[in-house]
């Protein structure tokens, strides 16, 4: 198996298997070191991913069936007939360095470059087939209904999709950033959404430069939207492809679209709409609050929920729970009043928000609790798209067909909200909310709103407070664990008892402290049950690390015998072979010299674990010569103790 491994696989291209995830999102990478255990099979190695490398049992990796793994022109070269069955997966490879291999999409180039592909006589240099399903391009994409009515009027949470794409390898340590879209039905926000897609598509998978929007005549896809008046979403939904991205101060995030049930349509109960938009304002960085002509004051009062639960949230003293409520007034039409645009929107949403003398005290309170629990409050005054987008049912998104005054606006719009510099990453209680951490918040808020009744904004704050405390063990233990597994997992040797004890005391104070430090929702004693419950935990990972140490105790073999041995004979020969004839010492004294070397390695494998092929083929040595040993030992001793008691004067081995 090692051999096999050795000779066919280092360097060679694989998936590395992940169970969470469907297998055109298992991640990519480059065998780039092998690990032979101490009984000398090989079954750990290292693989160099988009997301750093990554260590894995054999049996989590399927080598690619990519024949030509340096790009030799001719293997794997894309033909016509193979872009033909877009959408397909490409390596663009680069000369100057092989293991960074960029992906791009056929289909799109089949699109936008037929020719390029024709003019090529059927070869596209430095491209290479690929033959995995096409996962980064956007036409392969889809809305992920992750939180479901039911007919009961509860929420569905699929946890199970959900898990797939939070706990992706390379996307659960990231900070989130999450956009979702909320407000009244069929007023265009899966449509607005499907632009945000093509945005981000366009930066951050082809890192493209020039217009974003895309062709004149290229229809709009992404999430689901269509004309008429019966609704169209259900639940909540996040696109399967998540958009990665590095902010300016070098934070890695994930940024996920979410679409949301629309309100007030005729299906849904007054607790459907509220939990609906609840859900979409707590989980979200940026709540793109979408309303149609206009500001009203319905519109702030539904906000109302999310005022009272900051007000507590921010007596924990961890400031404004929200990030950015982004306001965006659609087919806005008094132009003479407020212009288009970001400029007109903060001029209108700063009218919407005074507080002139004489106003009601509820009216004053709303005003109030927004701003202060919301970090940034912004408006945005689109005009409307035309009568083809909102009136043509055979209207397919394509851009021709909509009112420039539309498309200059959606130019000014989504890179205000999701071009790199920003990008708002989601935050509680001062901390980024990292993907594996939105799950428990997801879990947390449909946890909540799940009752026959509204829950109080101190319940919300409390389910709040738990995923928080949550999310805090769960970083201590992924401290605990990094820890453990730099000292004793993997490829390190094994470890005495007492060793593996100081290195778990060790990692259990470095867990303890970063569970400590983290601000947390919910007060001195939740934090404490849930320090109680981390020991626990770390206990149990303890046991399990012992038992994978006691895995690597060496075996006993008969190696330091052998060689000591051969060192005693060769200094044997040296001091009596010397003395009979001088180049008889000096084999002998070479022979001793080798012995002790060997010896010296192979006790050096055993107390660092480095060099385990020698020290492994070392023990195969031994076991042959000591096999040998015994075999003329039976010839010369044990052979003539027969015939001597059988009475004959020679016996041949048989
Ligand atoms: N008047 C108007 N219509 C729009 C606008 N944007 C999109 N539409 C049209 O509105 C209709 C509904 O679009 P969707 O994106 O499905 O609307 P939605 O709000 O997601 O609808 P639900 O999923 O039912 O909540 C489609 O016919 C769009 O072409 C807009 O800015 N103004």
């Amino acid at each position: 198996m090692e051999q096999r491994w050795r000779t066919t696989y280092l360097g060679k291209m694989v998936l590395v298997k992940d169970d969470r995830l469907p297998p055109n999102q298992w991640l990519l990478g480059r065998v780039t070191r092998l690990y032979p255990g101490t009984d000398g099979i090989t079954r750990v190695a290292d693989i160099l991913t988009v997301s750093g490398t990554l260590r894995r049992a054999f049996n989590r990796l399927c080598p690619l069936p990519v024949e030509d793994q340096n790009c030799t022109p001719g293997a794997n070269m894309l033909t016509p007939s193979k872009a033909a069955a877009a959408p397909a997966m490409v390596l663009i490879s680069s000369r100057a360095q092989h293991a960074h291999h960029k992906r791009a999409e056929v289909m799109r180039l089949q699109l936008e470059h037929p020719q390029r592909i024709r003019s090529s006589g059927g070869r596209i240099p430095h491209l290479k087939y690929l033959p995995i399903a096409a996962s980064e391009s956007l036409a392969s994409g889809r809305g992920i209904q992750v939180v479901s009515p039911s007919p009961d009027h509860s929420f569905h949470l699929d946890l199970e999709a959900l898990s797939a794409l939070l706990l992706r390898e390379d996307l659960k340590d990231r900070a989130v950033v999450v956009v979702s879209v909320a407000g009244a039905f069929r007023k265009g926000k899966s449509f607005l959404l499907d632009f945000f897609l093509r945005y981000l598509h366009h930066t951050y998978i082809l890192e493209g430069s020039g217009d974003w929007l895309g062709s004149e005549d290229e229809p709009l896809r992404g999430f689901s939207w269509r004309g008429g008046s019966k609704r169209d979403t259900t639940g909540l939904l996040l696109w399967s492809q998540p958009f990665k991205a590095t902010l300016s101060n070098g934070e890695k995030v994930v940024i996920l679209l979410m679409d949301t049930q629309g309100t007030f349509d005729s299906m849904s109960t007054v607790h459907d709409n509220v939990t609906v938009f609840a859900l979409s304002t707590m989980l979200s960085s940026v709540q793109i609050y979408n309303l149609s002509q206009n500001i009203e004051e319905d519109d702030l009062q539904q906000l109302q929920l999310f005022t009272e639960y900051g007000r507590l949230a921010a007596r924990g003293g961890g400031g404004k729970p929200f990030q950015k409520l982004q306001m965006l007034v659609r087919d806005w039409s008094f132009t003479s009043d407020y212009a288009y645009g970001a400029e007109g929107g903060r001029q209108l949403l700063e009218k919407w928000l005074e507080i002139p003398e004489g106003q009601h005290e509820d009216l004053q309170a709303v005003r109030r609790d927004i701003t202060s629990c919301f970090e940034e409050l912004a408006c945005f005054l689109m005009p409307h798209p035309g009568l083809i987008v909102a009136r043509n049912p055979k209207f397919d998104g394509k851009i021709s067909d909509i009112d420039p005054e539309f498309k200059k606006s959606l130019r000014e719009l989504v890179p205000m909200l999701l071009a790199p510099q920003n990008l708002v990453p989601k935050r509680i209680q001062g901390a980024a909310v990292r993907a594996r951490d939105l799950l428990l918040y997801f879990k947390a808020y449909l946890g909540v709103f799940n009752g026959t009744e509204l829950p109080q904004p101190k319940t919300i704050l409390q389910a709040t407070a738990e995923a928080n405390n949550l999310s805090a063990v769960a970083e201590a233990r992924a401290t605990y664990d990094a820890q453990m597994e730099e000292a004793s997992g993997g490829a390190q040797p094994y470890m005495t008892p007492a060793q593996l004890d100081k290195e778990h005391r060790r990692a259990r104070d470095k867990a303890l402290e970063a569970f400590r430090s983290r601000r947390k929702l919910g007060g001195q004693e939740l934090a404490s049950s849930y320090e109680t419950q981390l020991i626990k935990e770390l206990d149990e990972e303890y046991k399990e690390f012992s038992a994978h140490n006691e895995s690597k105790k060496p075996r006993m073999t008969g190696t330091p015998v052998v060689f000591a041995g051969v060192a005693l004979l060769g200094w044997l020969l040296s001091s009596l072979g010397g003395a009979v004839m001088w180049p008889l010492g000096l084999v002998g004294t070479a022979v001793a010299l080798l012995a002790l070397g060997v010896l010296a390695l192979w006790a050096y494998n055993r107390v660092t674990g480095n060099m385990s092929n020698v020290a492994n083929q070392l023990d195969k040595i031994t076991g042959v010569l000591w096999k040998l040993g015994l075999r003329l030992l039976w010839n010369s001793v044990g052979n003539q103790a027969v015939a001597a008691a059988i009475g004959v004067d020679h016996m041949k081995p048989s």
